[in-house]
């Protein structure tokens, strides 16, 4: 599966531009199977994309198109879906009490996802946060509740070998932030949870970046997804992103070059996340 590197002048075209796309993905899985599926990241790129797409799906409401015209994906215009069939679900949290700041689920919430229930005709019950301390007292508790959650949602459709063997539904698009060390959701370079298979989610208690406790997708997980999009900005980035495109990095290492999607794996990158990128390791 090859890496495609999609370039940006800076942080906000690229969210923009990611959101643009995310919207539109959304909108073309609600039409072709139903509903559709989206897996959250955390972390400043994450968070923005859904920033900008709370200002396109408030543009496109005030422009006075029609629910058709917006689902019609036309130069300029932000294609929005049909919010009652979309689930949102997320590649890590951060396993802290609900409603805390720090939690990925609550930054969402704030950036877009209340909007959306409030104005748009998400329900609330499509919104599938990982546990928090109420309902999960340890990491290996809230992946293991977080596992049941899923397969609640398995896809039927059966189109995909680990899909099915994990009990998972269909992830249309999955965002992944990368920190600095190169870790992705929160599976951070030499820890276990790098090589856990077999099952969708992984605890994880002594997290390198506060807070401690997490819960993440696995790999296996990660790999289901159709689109596995990376979203990367900042100078503090530049080293992962770099060693993330250099021949024979592992795993290990930086943790992001294991995240594949089945039909496409997009680098999102600004100019500062791509400072250290050479013409040899992306064949400009
Ligand atoms: O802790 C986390 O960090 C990563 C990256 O965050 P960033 O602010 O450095 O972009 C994020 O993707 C992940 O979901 C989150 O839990």
């Amino acid at each position: 599966m090859t890496r495609v590197l999609h370039r940006f002048a800076d942080r906000d075209a690229m969210c923009e531009a990611v959101a643009r796309e995310f919207l539109a993905v959304l909108a073309e899985a609600v039409e072709t199977h139903g509903s559709a599926h989206a897996v959250l990241t955390g972390g400043g790129a994450g968070i923005g994309i859904l920033d900008a797409a709370a200002r396109l799906v408030d543009t496109e409401r005030n422009s006075g198109r029609n629910t058709a015209q917006l689902a019609e994906h036309t130069a300029g215009q932000a294609p929005v879906p049909e919010w009652s069939q979309v689930h949102f679900w997320w590649g890590d949290e951060r396993l802290l009490a609900g409603g805390e700041a720090e939690r990925n689920d609550e930054q969402a919430d704030a950036a877009l996802l209340r909007r959306l229930v409030a104005e748009y005709g998400l329900p609330e019950e499509n919104i599938h946060r990982m546990p928090s301390t109420e309902l999960a007292v340890s990491p290996a508790q809230g992946a293991e509740a977080y596992s049941a959650d899923l397969a609640a949602f398995a896809d039927d459709e059966e189109d995909d070998e680990q899909r099915a063997r994990l009990l998972l539904p269909r992830f249309d698009v999955l965002l992944l932030g990368v920190g600095p060390d190169g870790h992705v959701a929160s599976l951070f370079p030499g820890r276990d949870s790098l090589t856990v298979s077999g099952v969708c989610c992984v605890g994880e208690s002594d997290s390198p970046k506060p807070p401690p406790s997490r819960v993440s997708l696995t790999f296996d997980a990660i790999s289901t997804a159709e689109r596995v999009w990376m979203v990367v900005a900042g100078q503090d980035k530049a080293a992962a992103v770099a060693r993330a495109f250099t021949d024979g990095t592992a795993v290990e290492e930086i943790p992001a070059v294991g995240a594949l999607g089945r039909a496409e794996t997009v680098w999102h990158i600004d100019q500062a996340a791509g400072s250290a990128l050479t013409e040899e390791s992306t064949g400009d």
